[in-house]
């Protein structure tokens, strides 16, 4: 028996100014998996691995990423999600091919791509027959915060929460990350909660681009969170909440209204403390506005940084090149992308079963 399908998973960026941990946008720079299982082909090549699996890499992150299924997360993922239903290993003669357009560190989401990347690899090689929703589930038990993996997996603008959660599930949930990616036993591995997130799709005007302006320097997630204060005075937590309801309407609006949108998108919640980590974040996000930039909507940083996302619905070339300028005084060189939102989510594609 023979069978290939392909796997294609969205960037994101998180947060999108006042919406820290809950609101995502899914953008059209893809995680792209071709797999092939074939034992007759590929059967004597897979056994050098633990798990039977020849994985390879190109673009992003292909000189790092480890090539052994047990330390890599996207195929973790998907061990994670088939011993939670028995089964231990890809079949033999599996051959995972991945080309990444989703660069590592820069507040893109690139975990979450492998998250889900890995929930679906899983899903489809073991032939679970789980639902998007059931494999948000798997993905949270590995990244916890939902504003990714929810934009990523289900694509477009969204909002989204974890369930609150008794003592006991909260610890089963937040126990450390080995004890669920690195636990190689069907029979001892932790099952995820059902339902731990819930999301809603909100409208977005197909006018507004999303320019994303990407220093070429990596921060990592969790060093962008330990950053964070552990409690917030109420003025700040009341700021970004009275932001968010405004901003997730004011976007899906048929005219998007840069004087709601701009100071809609201000944050009191994280981009204040991630300024020591992104030299010309506070300049940036201050100094460009629609008043110098015609076609600007609104600013800020992507996820944990460190990429600045601008929303715009003309101009892009000169938003971006003006503030790839502004971050050269600070001697941070910058790449910089024109993307949109990526509706669809993460896809899955059948090429052929024989
Ligand atoms: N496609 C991938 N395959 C395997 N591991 C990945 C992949 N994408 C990201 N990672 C892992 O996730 C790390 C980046 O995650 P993180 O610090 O959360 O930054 P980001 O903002 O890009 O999500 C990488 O250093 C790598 O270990
Ligand atoms: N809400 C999270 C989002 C992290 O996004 P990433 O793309 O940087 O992984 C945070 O702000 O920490």
């Amino acid at each position: 028996m023979s069978r290939e399908f392909t796997i294609k998973v969205p960037a994101s960026s998180a947060n999108i100014g006042p919406g820290f941990d809950v609101l995502g946008i899914a953008l059209n720079l893809y995680l792209s998996i071709n797999v092939k299982i074939d034992a007759h082909q590929y059967g004597e090549l897979s056994l050098q691995d633990p798990n039977n699996c020849i994985l390879s890499y190109e673009g992003e992150g292909a000189d790092v990423v480890p090539l052994q299924s047990d330390k890599n997360l996207l195929t973790q993922m998907a061990l994670y999600v088939l011993r939670c239903h028995g089964i231990n290993h890809f079949p033999l003669g599996t051959k995972i091919s991945v080309h990444n357009q989703v660069p590592f560190g820069r507040g893109l989401g690139s975990s979450g791509t492998a998250v889900v990347g890995g929930a679906l690899l899983g899903n489809a090689i073991g032939e679970l027959g789980l639902s998007k929703q059931r494999c948000l589930d798997y993905c949270l038990m590995v990244e916890r915060h939902p504003d990714n993996i929810s934009a990523t997996m289900m694509g477009g603008f969204v909002g989204s929460f974890l369930r609150q959660l008794s003592d006991k599930g909260y610890q089963l949930v937040h126990q450390p990350l080995k004890n669920v990616l690195e636990n190689f036993s069907a029979d001892s591995t932790i099952d995820a909660p059902l339902n731990l997130g819930t999301h809603v799709t909100y409208n977005w005007c197909q006018k507004i681009k999303c320019v994303a302006i990407i220093p070429q320097f990596e921060v990592s997630t969790s060093k962008s969170r330990s950053v964070l204060p552990e409690s917030y005075k109420r003025a700040d937590v009341v700021f970004n909440l009275q932001r968010l309801a405004v901003l997730t309407s004011a976007v899906g609006s048929d005219i998007p209204d840069p004087a709601l949108i701009y100071p809609a998108m201000q944050d009191r919640l994280h981009q204040p403390y991630r300024k020591a980590l992104i030299p010309g974040l506070s300049s940036v996000v201050s100094e460009f506005t629609p008043q110098t930039h015609t076609g600007l909507l609104g600013i800020c940083l992507s996820g944990a940084g460190p990429t600045i996302l601008c929303l715009a619905t003309e101009n892009f070339e000169r938003i971006a090149r003006d503030i790839v300028a502004r971050f050269k005084q600070e001697k941070v060189e910058c790449k910089w992308l024109l993307l949109e939102p990526a509706y669809d989510g993460a896809t899955v594609e059948e090429v052929s079963k024989l």
